[in-house]
């Protein structure tokens, strides 16, 4: 080995080895040449399990799925140039979904920036604001200090992507031809690592004192739960509530709609109910207690920036602002269970839980009444209380994630609801719900037809490696979204700027990436088709025709027969 080959190696394989000691253990590379040292040197490692994903943009939401099911970071490595470009908006969502990356991108040494040398851009800061931290590494050296240097950097980053909130941290790599390490010998010397611990922040003891005024003097509370909560904080949260005697509004993200926490006081069906205009006077909090980031529903964001005169606490594990309506009067830093171990207090009384239970179960059976119909509303309802225990669900954006808020009713069978609601992309949700796969021994996708256009290459890693997703298509033939919008009067430009049909059925691109197919008309043949999948291994692409035109009457027919229902009986 020359000298320059023992440089290069030595200084990476430090590197890696701080990564891989503090339990970093999964990696997705992109192929390139200048980032062939770290394709090898994680690839040869022992207890790194490396994927490879000949889309950036994929790898980047495969390896954020990965991240987001393990609630870890992955290694991402790609070659220089737009190959780095190209991970922009999985960084973006990581940035805003709180989910840790290690980004790795290969670059040309500074001899070969700016100086019109091929396949070099300037990746100095490349994700802008968008990474929690960034920093262009040294050109690899051979001496103790330098060795100490690369896995200084690499546990500072690590610590940075998984301190609260989580996030993408960006290392640039300026790599020197010739680029081959050499993997011979033992590399990784697990044990001298450095070790970088993060904990969870708890409430200073003198903080608690006008907090626990506001919280004790009131007892008509609303908690709200909001996608991101931590999976420890959900059965404090529960119990919590239950205590004070105060619902939990759940948006279908914070995975507190099912599970064994218990469902008592858990409201799940708030955006037909205040969509319909259900909510009296008499039904007015004096506190709302909002857990993570803020929720799906609309109306419930509306509802909430019309309650200006009432306190509000937002409580989050690190940092970010999560207040979109700006009526938020208390910013608690704090992991959820820290809080509510804090400030539990039995509530005297229960009639103010048992107003909104009432109007929920209420609305729940009229809801029943007339979701008959065969449409999209019905086939997620009928989805998520057909799918197996355990099963992991990754929802697209658009109207999937909407329609699971709608009708995915809370039970006790932990189905756990996932997506990519940080920068709410259509893009990378096919990568995103595989990479999700890799952990998850029951998992399904449901995604519009727009959506699945975008990503439909993200299949090839599904196929590649075997992984068992169910892809439900709603394949409403344009962006059904735009049907619920102001938008929808805008006729003469209408179909052409935004619902903007594609025409495309997805048997071919079923075949092309080897998965299994059926078209769906009706409930019996979606039933059927599940059942169908639940049995089968590898990709399976269930194509459900939905019409947009009809999905909107029967959302609005069924938001008249509530309100018409609760207003025209009792007001609840
Ligand atoms: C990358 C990206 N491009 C555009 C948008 C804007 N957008 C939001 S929803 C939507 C239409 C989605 O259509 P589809 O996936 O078919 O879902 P549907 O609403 O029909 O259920 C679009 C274009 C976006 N959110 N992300
Ligand atoms: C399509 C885009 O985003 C819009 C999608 C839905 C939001 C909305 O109002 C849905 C209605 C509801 O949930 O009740 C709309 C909004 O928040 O106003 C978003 O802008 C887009 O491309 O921006
Ligand atoms: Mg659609």
């Amino acid at each position: 080995m020359n000298e320059h080959q023992q440089r290069l190696t030595d200084y990476l394989a430090a590197f890696i080895d701080e990564l891989s000691s503090n339990g970093v253990d999964e990696a997705v590379i992109s192929p390139g040449s200048r980032s062939t040292p770290l394709a090898l040197l994680l690839t040869h490692h022992p207890r790194i399990k490396t994927y490879v994903n000949v889309d950036e943009r994929s790898a980047a939401f495969f390896a954020l799925g990965i991240a987001k099911a393990k609630r870890k970071p992955v290694i991402l490595v790609c070659t220089s140039g737009t190959a780095a470009a190209n991970y922009y908006p999985a960084v973006i969502e990581a940035r805003y979904a709180k989910v840790p990356l290690l980004v790795l991108t290969a670059d040309r040494p500074h001899e070969l920036r700016e100086v019109g040398a091929p396949q070099a851009i300037d990746q100095l800061d490349l994700y802008g604001r968008h990474v929690k931290w960034a920093v262009d590494m040294a050109l690899p050296e051979s001496g103790q200090e330098v060795l100490r240097y690369a896995r200084s950097a690499a546990v500072r980053g690590l610590g940075m992507s998984i301190g609260e909130p989580h996030g993408p941290v960006h290392f640039n790599f300026p790599l020197r031809e010739p680029l081959i390490p050499d993997l011979r010998g033992d590399l990784f010397e697990e044990g001298t690592a450095k070790r970088v611990y993060q904990g969870e922040r708890t409430l200073a003891l003198d903080q608690g004192e006008e907090l626990e005024k506001v919280l004790n003097e009131r007892n008509r509370g609303i908690i709200i739960c909001g996608p991101g909560m931590s999976p420890d904080g959900i059965q404090a949260v529960a119990d919590f509530g239950r205590a004070k005697g105060f619902p939990i509004l759940a948006d279908p993200l914070s995975n507190m709609r099912s599970g064994k926490h218990g469902t008592d006081g858990i409201i799940d069906a708030y955006d037909t109910f205040l969509k319909a205009g259900t909510i009296g006077e008499h039904m007015k909090p004096d506190l709302i207690i909002r857990f993570g980031a803020m929720a799906v529903s609309k109306p419930l964001m509306l509802f909430l920036k019309g309650l200006e005169d009432v306190p509000q606490l937002v409580i989050t594990r690190g940092e970010e602002w999560q207040d979109p309506t700006g009526r938020g009067t208390h910013y608690v830093y704090a992991h959820e269970r820290h809080f509510c171990d804090r400030f539990t207090r039995e509530a005297k009384q229960r009639d103010w839980i048992e107003k909104w239970i009432r109007l929920n179960e209420k609305t729940k059976d009229l809801m029943q009444e007339v979701i008959g119909e065969w449409g999209e509303g019905k086939a997620v309802k009928c989805l998520l209380e057909t799918i197996p225990e355990q099963s992991s669900v990754f929802v697209s954006n658009s109207m999937p994630i909407r329609d699971v808020d709608t009708f995915f009713f809370s039970n006790d069978r932990s189905i756990s609801i996932h997506a990519n609601r940080g920068a709410n992309g259509i893009d990378g949700v096919v990568s995103t719900a595989l990479g999700m796969s890799t952990q998850s021994p029951s998992t399904y996708l449901l995604i519009g037809d727009l959506a699945f256009f975008h990503d439909m290459n993200g299949l090839l890693v599904g196929r590649k490696y075997g992984l068992d997703l169910t892809v439900i298509v709603m394949n409403n033939n344009g962006g059904g979204i735009f049907s619920y919008l102001p938008q929808a009067k805008e006729g003469a430009y209408f179909e052409e700027l935004f619902g903007t049909p594609m025409d495309l059925e997805f048997s071919h691109a079923a075949a092309m990436y080897g998965a299994d197919y059926s078209l769906v008309k009706t409930e019996s043949d979606f039933l059927q088709a599940l059942r169908q999948a639940e049995g089968t291994k590898g990709l399976k692409i269930i194509e459900v025709l939905a019409d947009r035109q009809k999905n909107v009457e029967n959302h609005r027919k069924m938001w008249e027969f509530v309100s018409r229902e609760i207003h025209g009986g009792e007001r609840s």
